[in-house]
């Protein structure tokens, strides 16, 4: 299988936050934001596999800045590593000002998406090949964040977990 880019899945969704979205505050509610981001990785997983995907983990999420009402908010995804038949997927969330329309960072977070065939059965994706200084910086440290994930979700023993033990050694 050939190996892609992380530039080849980044999947770019902007939209308006609306009145029906937000809480008592008029912020946007967090788990709106959780589903948006899970549609814009779920595009990126596909566009990475051409294959079924489905959301294994949700392994980080930071609600770093509250978005406000009538803001325009866009959610960028790409996969960040692909494994055998799971994805790492990293999400960034830019809010963009209304009056100068310069665009800050309000959210992040981290997506594992599984290839599946139509039985749901685990498939093989191909390889990514990270290009600039960041996806190679995400790349590297996503073995590392798959082990937590399966640690905490009592897939993997903590001391079969090695990329994770050697930061503590
Ligand atoms: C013509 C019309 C067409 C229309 C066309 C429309 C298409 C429109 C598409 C829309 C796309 C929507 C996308 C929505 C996405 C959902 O919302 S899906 C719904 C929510 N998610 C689910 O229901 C998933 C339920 N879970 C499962 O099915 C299984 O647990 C999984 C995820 C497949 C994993 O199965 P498993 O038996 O644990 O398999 P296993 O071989 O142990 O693990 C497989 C891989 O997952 C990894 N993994 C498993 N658990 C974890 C974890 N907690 N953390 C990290 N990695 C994990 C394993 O390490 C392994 O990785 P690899 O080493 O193979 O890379």
């Amino acid at each position: 299988m050939d190996a892609k880019t992380p530039a080849e899945s980044r999947t770019i969704l902007t939209d308006l936050v609306l009145p029906s979205e937000t809480n008592p505050l008029n912020n946007l509610f967090g788990g709106e934001l959780l589903a948006r981001m899970d549609r814009a990785a779920s595009i990126a997983a596909r566009r990475h596999s051409r294959r079924i995907v489905v959301t294994a983990s949700v392994n980080h999420v930071a609600f770093n800045k509250a978005v406000p009402l009538g803001s325009v908010v866009t959610v960028e995804a790409a996969v960040s590593r692909a494994f055998k038949s799971s994805m790492e997927i990293f999400i960034d969330v830019w809010v963009e000002d209304r009056e100068s329309g310069q665009r800050s960072k309000a959210n992040e977070a981290i997506y594992t998406f599984v290839a599946v065939d139509e039985t749901g059965a685990p498939i093989k994706v191909p390889p990514l090949e990270p290009e600039t200084d960041l996806e190679k910086e995400r790349f590297a440290a996503a073995l590392r964040r798959k082990q937590l994930s399966l640690v905490l979700a009592g897939k993997l023993k903590p001391n079969e977990a090695t990329e994770l033990k050697a930061l503590f050694d």
